[in-house]
């Protein structure tokens, strides 16, 4: 345990100017910074860690707002849905700008709780950096990991804020190694943080030792707005150990960075208490921007301590648009690939984020500039959807104030108001740049996870209908991971999402933001289907339409993958993959006369045209499964003996034709059910351990995979109450609801979980024939 006396006497401090009103940022910011000078940074961790305390807290010391939100009081700036506030969580990613040091900083609060993970996924790909806020009691928790390994597929170079060290039980130390541990990633600890050691206050959090300016950070008013930093001299209770830190930490980085050891043995005479703390700053920022490491602070943002080092610390090690790789494109269909380097003078390339609804503005667009420069009033080019669209105003963001602003630079985050069709993952080029209209640019799509639970919408009666209809087309607008759709038996509108809070919060915004008349029906697993045994059905279709005749007929064979014979066992035979299934088109016949009786599809329609019928067709088979209209999962199918006659046979009539003899093939074939299977990690204390195994594997029907204890050799024996297992298991998706509350009554509110769809497995003919009878209503 780190402790010092604070009260010493004759120590040399730096006072260090808090001037709110010369912070404020405003209209000026986004003309006063330049590139080099933003910093797009997004904070991410497990729910609950305190990123949103630890935003509210940036806010106030930036001089954005004059007053500190609390989570608990429901008055953040970040948190302003209702529902979040309700709730105390984040659901929405808000974005805000303000100015630290000379700097823009655009931050994004994302949301912790797994139902969002695809409000995350949608962040971090446009972000340049990231702080990860670690709960220092909880350490590195199951989300976390999650949302680290996200940060890792966009590269995104990253600090850490151990947080909540005021609280009892706060390991630092344990916190670091789980970094490395669980995380696989090279902590660099830059603090440390000091307890008290008095008789009145033994153990509670004083101050943060900075080891690289070897001082003492100390917050000094209650709101922290007045701080101090003070020289650690050699008769402190914690130099020995900020020594030995800095020690470790200059050792750390010559492994990693040569200018480092450079300046060790050439201006340091080898010793590290004399390398100059610039050139420890620079060696952090180097090997932070390749990821080779991940600088670590501490505090705690309730208490106000440790906020202000926190900024300058993404000031001083995070990127600025300028540092980072330039954007992967890709033109003429996705077949080539293109790099979009970050420059003002160049075509504009811009990906729409996030979208959302404001009910004065209408749809708020949120885009990053990647080239170019977006003036307002463009006219766009949406190349995903290929219509024209028109940006009326452009905004910067401060949560849910705005700013209207000329431009939206490259590298620049900002808000188009005015367009009517662009959805969230869209690329906008100008309207006027054919090269990127012709050549059908596009930025990379995010993708959507299968959506876990649906249920029914109900408008209160036939008038409501069209508002909710509406309301609904905002909803799916903002966020792809909502689809809605209707049932063909029951002429329900249907809408399908993430978890069980996911939709929760779709049916709390229908009605107290749009203010919808309607209900939401009990909440119901999304369920797949597949078959057991092997298909064939040969499809006749014969209709006449407008006094034209429309015949076609084709043969599918279908057979179960539940195997799980992959692409790459199939690929070289002409097998390809979607949702989940594999499928070949034999297309052979089609360049055969004999074929094409009646001169058919001659001059009609072209071989890429029939291939392209032949596959929306099985894709719509793929959409609905025999059992109880699911999708279908794990099936592999083969298209064959395709014929058509006259003319008349469009490529509509062909993908009809091929959907029907999907789902005869799928009758024929010993339909069934798969229920979603989730990988459940949890976290416990060791006197709940045997409990929650017993629920998940007895109760639960799960499956336990591994124990693992977060116990390490150097733990501190006083925190010793405090040491986590992990469990994880497999456990049915349907076992799962309601577990948030189980597992608080089960762990008395300490244990935590994270839980993802692994995949889809067979139910067994009782639990198929239960879940078939209740959702028919028999
Ligand atoms: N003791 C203590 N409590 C804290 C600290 N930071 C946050 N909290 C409390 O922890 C709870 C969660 O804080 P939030 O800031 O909402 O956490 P979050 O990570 O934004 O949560 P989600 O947005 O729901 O994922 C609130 O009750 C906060 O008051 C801290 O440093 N110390």
């Amino acid at each position: 345990m780190i402790s010092c006396l604070l009260a010493r006497p004759g120590r040399s401090v730096v006072k260090i100017s808090h001037d709110v009103s010369s912070m404020r940022f405003y209209a000026s910011a986004s003309k006063a910074f330049s590139t080099p000078k933003t910093r797009n940074i997004g904070i991410i961790a497990h729910i609950d860690a305190g990123k949103t305390t630890t935003t509210e807290r940036m806010l106030y010391y930036a001089g954005v707002t004059k007053r500190l939100g609390d989570i608990d009081d429901g008055d953040t700036v970040m948190d302003y849905l209702k529902a979040e506030r309700e709730r105390g969580i984040t659901i929405n990613s808000a974005a805000i700008t303000f100015g630290w040091k000379d700097h823009r900083l655009n931050l994004i609060d994302t949301p912790g709780h797994v139902d969002f993970t695809m409000e995350v996924e949608r962040s971090v790909r446009v972000l340049d950096g990231a702080v990860t806020i670690l709960d220092g009691v909880a350490g590195v928790e199951a989300q976390t990991e999650t949302v680290w390994r996200q940060a890792d597929r966009y590269s995104l170079p990253r600090l850490a804020f151990v947080n909540k060290l005021d609280r009892t039980g706060g390991a630092f130390g344990r916190t670091v190694q789980e970094i490395w541990k669980k995380l696989q990633a090279r902590p660099l600890v830059t603090q440390l943080p000091c307890y008290y050691d008095d008789a009145t206050r033994k153990g509670c959090l004083a101050a943060v030792i900075d080891v690289v300016d070897m001082k003492v950070l100390e917050w000094t008013s209650d709101d922290g707005h007045s701080w101090t930093a003070t020289a650690l001299t050699k008769d402190a209770p914690t130099y020995d150990e900020a020594v030995l830190a800095r020690t470790a930490l200059v050792e750390t980085l010559a492994e990693m960075d040569e200018a480092i050891v450079d300046v060790f043995f050439d201006q340091a005479d080898g010793d590290h208490m004399q390398v100059p703390a610039v050139a420890i700053k620079d060696a952090i920022r180097r090997v932070t921007l390749d990821n080779k490491a991940v600088p670590v602070l501490c505090g705690s943002a309730f208490k106000n301590i440790g906020v202000q080092p926190l900024l300058d610390a993404i000031v001083d090690y995070l990127p600025s648009p300028l540092d980072r790789p330039a954007a992967l494109a890709t033109i003429n269909d996705q077949r080539t690939q293109l790099m979009i380097p970050l420059k003002e003078n160049a075509s504009l390339c811009a990906l729409a984020f996030k979208v959302t609804h404001d009910p004065r503005r209408g749809p708020m667009v949120y885009v990053k500039v990647y080239a170019g420069k977006l003036a307002q009033r463009a006219t766009l080019f949406n190349t995903t959807t290929r219509s024209k669209e028109r940006a009326n105003k452009l905004l910067q963001m401060y949560a849910k104030d705005v700013e209207e602003i000329p431009a939206i630079e490259a590298g620049n985050i900002g808000v188009i108001v005015g367009l009517k069709h662009t959805r969230t993952g869209d690329t906008l080029v100008m309207a006027n740049d054919r090269q990127a209209v012709k050549t059908n640019l596009q930025l990379g799509h995010i993708d959507i996870p299968s959506p876990a639970f649906f249920a029914a919408i109900e408008p209160h009666s036939v008038s409501d209908e069209p508002a909710v209809e509406e309301a609904l087309q905002h909803l799916t607008r903002e966020d792809p991971s909502l689809k809605v759709w209707t049932d063909e038996d029951s002429g329900q509108r249907l809408i399908s999402g993430m978890g069980e809070l996911h939709l929760e919060i779709v049916k709390d915004r229908l009605i107290n933001d749009f203010k919808c008349k309607a209900d939401m029906g009990k909440m119901r697993i999304s369920y797949r289907e597949s078959c057991q045994a092997d298909g064939l059905a040969t499809y006749q279709y014969d209709k006449e339409i407008l006094g034209k005749r429309a015949r076609a007929s084709v043969t599918v064979s279908i057979s179960s993958n539940l195997d799980q014979e992959t692409l790459d066992d199939n690929e070289d035979k002409g097998w390809a993959s979607e949702s989940g299934n594999l499928f070949k088109i034999d297309l052979g016949q089609f360049g055969n006369e004999e074929n094409h009786q009646d001169g058919a599809g001659e001059g009609c329609l072209s071989t890429d045209e029939i291939y392209q019928a032949v596959h929306t067709g099985l894709m719509s088979g793929f959409a609905r499964g025999a059992v109880l209209g699911f999708p279908l999962t794990r099936v592999k199918v083969r298209v064959s003996n395709l014929e058509f006659y006259g003319p008349e046979t469009t490529a509509g009539a062909i993908s009809a034709s091929v959907s029907h003899a999907v789902h005869q093939a799928l009758s024929s074939a010993s339909p069934n059910l798969l229920e979603p299977m989730m990988e459940v990690v949890t976290e416990v204390h060791e006197a709940d351990i045997g409990h929650v195994v017993a629920d998940l594997s007895g109760t639960r029907r799960g499956h336990v995979l591994s124990m693992e204890s977060t116990l390490d050799e150097n733990r501190d024996l006083d925190n010793a109450t405090e040491v986590q297992h992990r469990i994880k298991a497999h456990v049915p998706l349907s076992s799962m609801l309601g577990y948030s509350s189980g597992l608080r009554s089960l762990t008395g509110g300490s244990g935590s979980f994270s839980m993802r769809v692994i995949g889809y497995g067979e139910m067994g003919k009782d639990r198929e024939r239960a879940v078939v009878n209740e959702m028919k209503g028999w």
